[in-house]
């Protein structure tokens, strides 16, 4: 039987959970908050996040301590936000991974380090690329819950340990791809989250869905040209770990970028928009993050320039799509 520890309590981190469990595999599921635990293990619901998801307390071990959840693991599975990556991974031993393979879930990046997770992890760890994966694709975990079709990629150079995950994760109704390229999918998942949130920022001033699909059309050009300046490799952005996310994250009901980008429009402060949503929307840190990379890349990105001058430079959403506006073709 596979040996997974999921690190983290949220919504991805639970239906990665039912995922992986119902497939068979173990699960040590690390939780920050004792009283989760205890409420898991009394009611084996998740009493914050997908809570009408049942767990089978044969394989699912919910736990506050880090270290053991991950001492037997064959797979840990990153599933915190970005932001508190280093926290929580700096409790651990630096041998702590050695032997292990380590996929992140993760859709953003360290803030203040401006690094992949990916990056940060095999920096750590001194673990080769080759331990390490990231899942991706346009998939909602309030979906999964509900069991609707879904489809994941697996990111590594390895190409066996992606093909080993997608196995872990294949069921009635997801479909699990392996694919090569680690760093342009795990770049491209955090930037397609400024782009629902500038997606949702102009919703919220009041454009609609014929601005919001010239402004998709043109992400794609702005990934692209940032993706072949940070990490050059011929890749398909058309392929679902791509365009596909970029896609429903933009414009699905469930988006936490769209909804926080919407609520700035709208006229939230970036602090009231936060304190309303119970979950977090990487967005706001990418954006910070893009746009201090792209200080030495030079890279044209009217869209996440956009972003960044609306959530760090407080200059009005109105005034701001005006200006973007006369940029997009
Ligand atoms: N929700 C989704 O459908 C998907 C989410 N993701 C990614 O998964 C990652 C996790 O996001 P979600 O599960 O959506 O989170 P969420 O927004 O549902 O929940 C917030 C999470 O932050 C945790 N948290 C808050 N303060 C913390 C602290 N000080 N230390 C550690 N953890 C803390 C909470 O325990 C909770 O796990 C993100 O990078 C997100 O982009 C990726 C694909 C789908
Ligand atoms: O990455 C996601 C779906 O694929 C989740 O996006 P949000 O964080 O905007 O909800």
């Amino acid at each position: 039987m596979e040996k997974i520890a999921m690190l983290g309590g949220g919504s991805w981190a639970t239906a990665l959970v039912k995922i992986l469990s119902e497939n068979g595999a173990r699960v040590d599921w690390w939780l920050r908050a004792k009283d989760d635990v205890q409420h898991l293990l009394r009611t084996r619901h998740n009493p914050r996040y997908l809570s009408s998801v049942q767990f089978d307390l044969n394989l699912v071990y919910p736990a506050t301590d880090l270290a053991d959840v991950v001492e037997e693991a064959d797979w840990v599975v990153l599933a915190v936000p970005a932001a508190f990556v280093q926290p929580v991974l700096d409790k651990l031993d630096r041998d702590a991974l050695k032997h292990k393979k380590v996929v992140s879930a993760i859709k953003g990046m360290l803030p203040g380090k401006n690094q992949l997770v990916t990056d940060y992890v095999a920096e750590r760890f001194r673990l080769p690329r080759t331990q390490l994966g990231v899942i991706a694709g346009p998939c909602h975990a309030e979906e999964v819950a509900l069991e609707k079709q879904s489809y994941l990629t697996i990111g590594s150079p390895d190409a066996a340990l992606a093909h080993d995950f997608c196995e872990l994760l294949r069921n009635r109704y997801v479909r699990a791809h392996p694919a090569l390229d680690l760093d342009g999918i795990e770049y491209c998942a955090v930037m397609k989250n400024i782009i629902a949130l500038t997606g949702g920022i102009a919703h919220g001033v009041g454009y609609g869905d014929n601005f919001l699909a010239v402004l998709v059309s043109n992400a794609v050009q702005e990934i692209r040209r940032f993706l072949q300046a940070i990490s050059p490799l011929a890749r398909d952005l058309s392929a679902s770990a791509y365009l596909g996310d970029l896609l429903v994250t933009a414009y699905s009901q469930f988006s936490r970028n769209r909804t926080f980008g919407g609520m700035v429009g709208r006229g939230y402060s970036v602090k009231s928009a936060q304190l309303e949503m119970n979950m977090i929307a990487e967005g706001y840190y990418a954006v910070k993050s893009i746009h201090e990379i792209n200080r030495k890349l030079n890279v044209h990105m009217p869209i996440t320039t956009a972003a960044y001058r609306v959530l760090y430079e407080k200059v009005s959403p109105q005034v701001e799509m005006e200006l973007l506006k006369e940029q997009l073709r």
